[in-house]
């Protein structure tokens, strides 16, 4: 059973004809733009709005039309995985390094509807490394500030050189206490000269897909 083909196919259901879609990134919602791209050689129309150059490669093989979020009126539907989500249907987002293009793309839609194994159900966020994207100037400096609220940054590393996101940013992977109470760590977050966005995506999710104890498929609202 391919639990994430499952839940990425199930919320292409909410995609209808005329709609503008953002198409997330990573290996759940992977499924969700497969199964778009063949709706589309079916004659569905819609415009996709890639949240990475890795989706906007996969869109493009598919024949999804693209468009640029500059260009449209407003964003319908935008669908997406997470690395983690609490019973609030908060995230961490972010292990694919995709995580400002998502947070733009997810704020702007009418519905975000997140595909989430099992697996991503979690109580408390934060056993997940938190990513927060920062620019590369003055990146000591922003690690320093980020040290004081408690958190352990870790540089992302891609063969020994620093992991640079599809803005050419760098990521820390950080390790929080549980303490910190992750509404008011995304904001102090952002508060940070350097960090460009993090992972929290709080507050944001309309509809999780997942599957329960007898692997049926649900649907959680907010
Ligand atoms: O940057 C990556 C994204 O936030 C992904 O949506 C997240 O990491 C989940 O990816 P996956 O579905 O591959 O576990």
């Amino acid at each position: 059973m391919n639990e994430k083909k499952i839940v990425g196919e199930k919320a292409v259901e909410f995609i209808k004809d005329g709609m503008v879609v953002g198409l997330g990134t990573g290996t759940t919602v992977y499924y969700s733009i497969i199964k778009l791209g063949k709706l589309v050689k079916e004659g569905l129309n819609i415009q996709g709005i890639p949240t990475s150059v890795q989706t906007e490669e996969l869109a493009k093989q598919l024949g999804i039309p693209l468009v640029s979020c500059n260009e449209v009126e407003q964003i319908d539907v935008a669908i997406d995985g997470a690395d983690e989500v609490n019973s609030d249907l908060d995230l961490i987002k972010g292990g694919g390094g995709a995580l400002l293009r998502e947070k733009i793309i997810a704020k702007a839609a009418n519905k975000f509807i997140v595909v989430a194994t099992p697996s991503k159900m979690v109580g408390n966020l934060g056993s997940f490394q938190l990513p927060v994207e920062v620019a590369p100037f003055g990146v000591e400096l922003t690690e320093k500030h980020i040290r004081k609220y408690g958190i352990n940054p870790i540089l992302r590393q891609i063969e020994g050189n620093p992991y640079k996101t599809d803005n050419g940013n760098y990521i820390f992977d950080c390790s929080f206490p549980d303490s910190l109470n992750v509404k008011e760590l995304e904001e102090k977050l952002n508060l940070i000269p350097g960090v460009v966005e993090n992972g929290l995506f709080i507050n944001m999710t309309d509809i999780v897909v997942s599957l329960d104890d007898e692997k049926n498929i649900v649907l959680i609202e907010r």
